[in-house]
């Protein structure tokens, strides 16, 4: 019991919880690595020391913060260690400051930068602090590879965008997404893309049980309904967009941001390279719309295989209230698989709390874990 209290308390890993519930957050603090600014005002290798004698012209106390003429931005998209921050209407080019040493600084970080923020060609900013994540999405390489990867940070809903037909739905994918969702704290969100080429009835009655929302979309409809039902849905809120090759998600994040730009040919727009070699996330701001005003997505093209190694099972089951709360007397150690003799999830059923549908495909989640990966 202690040691599943303790796990309860992880970091960025608690019962679904949104961006907004979290406090305004510790700043200079990522996990429970303090950021120690370097000695001097922004170190020795900065430029700025030499060049700008600014402590004569604007003297400073020794008590005053460090960094506190830094600016606040969000990362937008990450290339060969160049950070792309987007700070309120212009994007900068950053790396990171030798303070963040080992620190990641990944897509949906929200940063402080120093130096040259003026986004002009060949300026380089300087992230200084990365802020407390809300949320983290993570994989790993592969299920064998325990090495954790964040994707993202701060994002509260994962979009897993499925094709109806063409290619036909890989429900392990749909799965191992749905898993990484519920574990990183986020709202998962199934969307269903070519209506026109077949009905979605079978996937939705699959997923129905699980609880997960839908949306159902065709590009043919984009004119009516079925775009403005997806902008309702990830209006006011940061979502990461996850899907396999050919899904239709680039269509999808065009028809949403008309000047994205993001590649349905073969080369990437952003960074001109080809499109299988772009493999970091991008942040996208969503224009306001109909009734909306804002929010974001997080675009993932170079995701191939999501590793689920990191995933605790104790944890995953706590996405699940009704059924977490039928697993305290559990005998110690059980997984709630199906192969379990005494699981607390068969006498729920047996007692009629709760529906054979939804122990199952909980377990169908949880088995897919070891599946291997998409
Ligand atoms: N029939 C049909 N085809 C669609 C629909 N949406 C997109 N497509 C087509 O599906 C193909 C794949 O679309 P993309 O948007 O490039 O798919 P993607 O998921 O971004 O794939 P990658 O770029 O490989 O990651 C394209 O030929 C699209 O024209 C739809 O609603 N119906
Ligand atoms: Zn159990």
């Amino acid at each position: 019991m202690r040691a599943r209290r303790r796990r309860r308390g992880r970091a960025g890993g608690g019962r679904r919880h949104h961006e907004q519930d979290v406090p305004r957050l510790r700043r200079g603090v990522v996990g429970a690595v303090p950021l120690v600014p370097p000695t001097g005002r922004y170190g020795s290798e900065d430029p700025e020391s030499y060049e700008r004698p600014r402590r004569h012209t604007r003297p400073r106390t020794k008590e005053r913060p460090s960094y506190d003429d830094a600016v606040e931005a969000q990362v937008v998209t990450v290339d060969r260690g160049r950070y792309t921050c987007v700070l309120e209407d212009h994007l900068v080019t950053a790396m990171k400051s030798r303070a963040l040493g080992r620190q990641g600084v990944v897509v949906g970080d929200r940063v402080r930068l120093v130096g040259d923020t003026s986004g002009d060609e060949g300026s380089l900013a300087r992230v200084v602090e990365v802020e407390e994540r809300a949320t983290v999405l993570r994989r790993t390489a592969d299920d064998d590879d325990p090495v954790e990867r964040v994707v993202v940070a701060n994002a509260d809903q994962l979009v897993v965008v499925v094709a109806l037909a063409d290619p036909e739905p890989r429900l392990g994918l749909v799965d191992r997404a749905l898993v990484a969702a519920y574990d990183a704290g986020m709202d998962p969100l199934l969307c269903l893309t070519k209506a026109d080429l077949a009905a979605p009835d079978e996937l939705l009655a699959i997923y129905e049980p699980l609880g997960v929302p839908s949306v159902v979309t065709q590009r043919s409809s984009w004119g009516g309904a079925g775009l403005d039902e997806i902008r309702e849905r990830l209006a006011d809120r940061t979502s990461v967009l996850l899907g396999h090759s050919g899904v239709g998600k680039s269509t999808l994040v065009n028809a949403l941001v008309p000047d994205a730009g993001r590649e349905t040919g073969s080369v990437n727009a952003v960074t001109g390279r080809g499109r299988h070699t772009s493999t970091s996330a991008y942040l996208l701001a969503l224009p306001p719309a109909g009734s909306t005003t804002g929010g974001s997505i997080i675009d993932t093209p170079g995701i191939r295989s999501f590793g689920l190694a990191h995933v605790d099972p104790e944890h995953l089951i706590e996405a699940f209230g009704d059924l977490d709360a039928l697993t305290d007397d559990c005998p110690r150690g059980c997984t709630h698989a199906a192969s379990e003799p005494e699981c607390g999830l068969d006498q729920g059923v047996a007692d009629g709390v709760v529906s054979a549908a939804r122990v199952a495909a909980y377990r169908r989640l949880l088995e897919s874990r070891g599946e291997p990966t998409y």
